[in-house]
């Protein structure tokens, strides 16, 4: 069987109680090669939508494959060694007492080796200027170095599929930028972007497909031909 698509939506219902669905009758698919944004107003579904297609929850009714497989007999231990996920709150995916700890520790639960988990932190630290962070309680930091912890966790992985939840959220120029940068070079390699943003210019900027969610339904879902 070709898999042209990394993450399928069939016919998605989704409610965190009963009778109330959020996500209605929902069918995507997602691709490496786009650089999507999931845009609409606040409440529409859009955080629940990301976190259907990482795996994070289960669809009520119908299906979400991830590379292949049905979300439900998937392990959120291997969802994330395929899917990177940023939380809209950075202070979700923070767990250790350094930031060094913070990136290097679930590599060691996966079984990477520890010299490997350093280097690759090491590399991390550098690209989202945490290095003079190192050792610092991750809880004692601002709100843009939270999110670029949070941000260099989600990269530690080498993931084949990033979802990221305002990613932009508390970043300046500069670091925003340099996650710009990340971001692209990313999408020339057919790592596969999805963005979840109110940040119509970072949108504007790199986004190849845009899909609006408004009242849990796909309102809209354009590509754009050329890319800025
Ligand atoms: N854990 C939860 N339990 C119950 N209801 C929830 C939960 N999380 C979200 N909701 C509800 O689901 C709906 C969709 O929320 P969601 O966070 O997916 O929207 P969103 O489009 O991402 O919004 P925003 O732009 O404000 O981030 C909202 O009505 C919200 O109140």
């Amino acid at each position: 069987m070709v898999i042209l698509y990394y993450i399928e939506l069939e016919n998605v219902e989704f409610g965190y109680e009963k009778n109330k669905d959020i996500i209605k009758n929902t069918s995507l698919q997602m691709f490496q090669q786009d650089f999507t944004a999931i845009i609409g107003p606040n409440g529409g579904g859009k955080t629940t939508i990301g976190k259907l297609m990482a795996g994070i929850l289960k669809p009520s009714k119908g299906r979400v494959m991830i590379d292949g497989v049905d979300s439900r007999d998937m392990k959120l231990g291997g969802i994330g060694q395929k899917i990177g996920y940023l939380f809209q709150n950075p202070e979700r995916q923070i767990f250790a007492p350094t930031v060094e700890e913070d990136l290097t520790f679930p590599l060691g639960l996966k079984g990477i080796d520890k010299q490997k988990a350093e280097k690759k932190a090491e590399e991390m630290m550098e690209t989202f200027h945490l290095s003079h962070l190192r050792g610092a309680f991750p809880f004692t930091l601002s709100q843009g170095e939270k999110q670029r912890l949070a941000l260099a966790g989600v990269f530690m992985n080498d993931p084949s599929f990033v979802i990221l939840d305002e990613p932009t959220t508390g970043l300046d120029p500069e670091r925003r930028k340099i996650l710009s940068n990340i971001l692209e070079e990313l999408h020339k390699k057919s790592i596969g972007i999805t963005i979840i943003s109110h940040d119509e210019d970072f949108i504007h900027q790199h986004a190849t497909r845009i899909i609006e969610i408004v009242g849990g339904k796909v309102l809209a879902d354009t590509r754009k031909k050329a890319r800025s």
